[in-house]
This record gives structure tokens, C-alpha cells and sequence, in this order.
């Protein structure tokens, strides 16, 4: 998709199109659109960044809150985005046998128990074993650490987002 297709989409088809690439997040693109014309793809994801970055803390951790567990009660009852559901199908997430379902289950909890937000980590760029192990081995931050490092990932989720739409036929997703 040219940069010149997205830069003359009208608001609500902008939204419409990049709307989940922070997941469940429209806030982000319906503000960053007060920065259009874009140059580029990396323009998008830079101003997109820019935003994240400027929230508080307590921003920052909204935006945490908007994703589900990695092998969730959503990927459990089928309720995932589409974006999400791929995701988490591609590390290994939707086939995980009943002990590791459970601890992910468990390293979950008690990770949200401990931080107050959801562990967030760009499944496409980790493998099952990845994941696992970050998640234990992040339980060990303190809370503004683990914030900046959770926020990193969901900059990291939402490049590839965007780069899937921008190689994608902009009319199969409006
Ligand atoms: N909790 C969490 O990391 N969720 C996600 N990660 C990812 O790559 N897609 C998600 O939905």
C-alpha cells in the first residue's frame, strides 16, 4: 500500500484501518492522524511510538491492560482479535498441552499479580520456550522497569502489525 493511499483516507476509514495495531487501542490512531500527511510507513510507526511514549505511566499501563494473556481466557472461549489470535497461534500458544497450560497460567497470575498489568511480549518474534522463559525471568523487574520493557514489546507488536497492512490490498481491510 502507497503512503499516498493512506494519507488520503478519510478519519474514519484511517481509524478503521490501523485501528487495533496497538491492540484494542483506536485512541492511538485517532490521535496520531493530527500528524498526516505521513512520509512513510516508518513515519506512521515513529509518530505511533512518539504517542505511546509521551502517555504517563498510568497510560502506559492502560495500553498494557488492553491485551489479553498470552493463552488467556480469551483464547480459551474464541473472543481474541484476528490479529491476536494469529499471534498467538504462531508461537505455539494455541496448542499447548494441560502442564503448560497451567503454568502459563500460573507465571501469568502471578505476574499480574505483582505488576497490576498483563505480561506483554511480541509473540511472532518469540518461539513457546521464549516466552516462558522471559515471563519468569521478568517476574524478577521492578514495576517501572517492567513497565518501559513491556511497552518496547507492544512498539515491537505493532510494527509487524503495521507492516501487514502496508503489504497488504488496502480494500480487504476497509
Ligand atoms: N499478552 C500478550 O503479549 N499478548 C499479545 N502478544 C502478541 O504478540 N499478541 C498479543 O495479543
Amino acid at each position: 500500500m502507497d503512503i499516498n493511499v493512506v494519507n488520503a483516507l478519510t478519519y474514519e476509514d484511517f481509524v478503521k484501518l490501523f485501528g487495533n495495531v496497538v491492540e484494542k487501542c483506536p485512541l492511538i490512531p485517532a490521535a496520531i492522524w493530527s500528524h498526516l500527511p505521513f512520509k512513510d510507513l516508518a513515519d506512521v510507526e515513529a509518530h505511533i511510538r512518539e504517542f505511546i511514549h509521551s502517555l504517563p505511566d498510568s497510560g502506559k499501563e492502560g495500553v498494557l491492560r488492553c491485551h489479553p494473556d498470552l493463552a488467556g481466557l480469551d483464547l480459551q472461549s474464541g473472543t481474541l482479535t484476528r490479529e491476536s489470535q494469529e499471534e498467538q497461534s504462531q508461537a505455539g500458544m494455541t496448542t499447548l498441552d494441560s502442564a503448560e497450560s497451567l503454568q502459563m497460567y500460573t507465571l501469568n497470575t502471578e505476574y499480574k499479580e505483582r505488576f497490576g498489568f498483563p505480561f506483554v511480549i511480541c509473540a511472532r518474534l518469540n518461539s513457546k520456550a521464549d516466552i516462558v522463559r522471559q515471563l519468569s525471568e521478568r517476574l524478577k523487574n521492578d514495576r517501572a522497569a517492567e513497565r518501559e520493557r513491556a511497552v518496547e514489546e507492544v512498539t515491537k507488536i505493532c510494527s509487524l502489525r503495521l507492516r501487514n497492512i502496508f503489504l497488504s490490498d488496502i480494500q480487504t481491510k476497509l
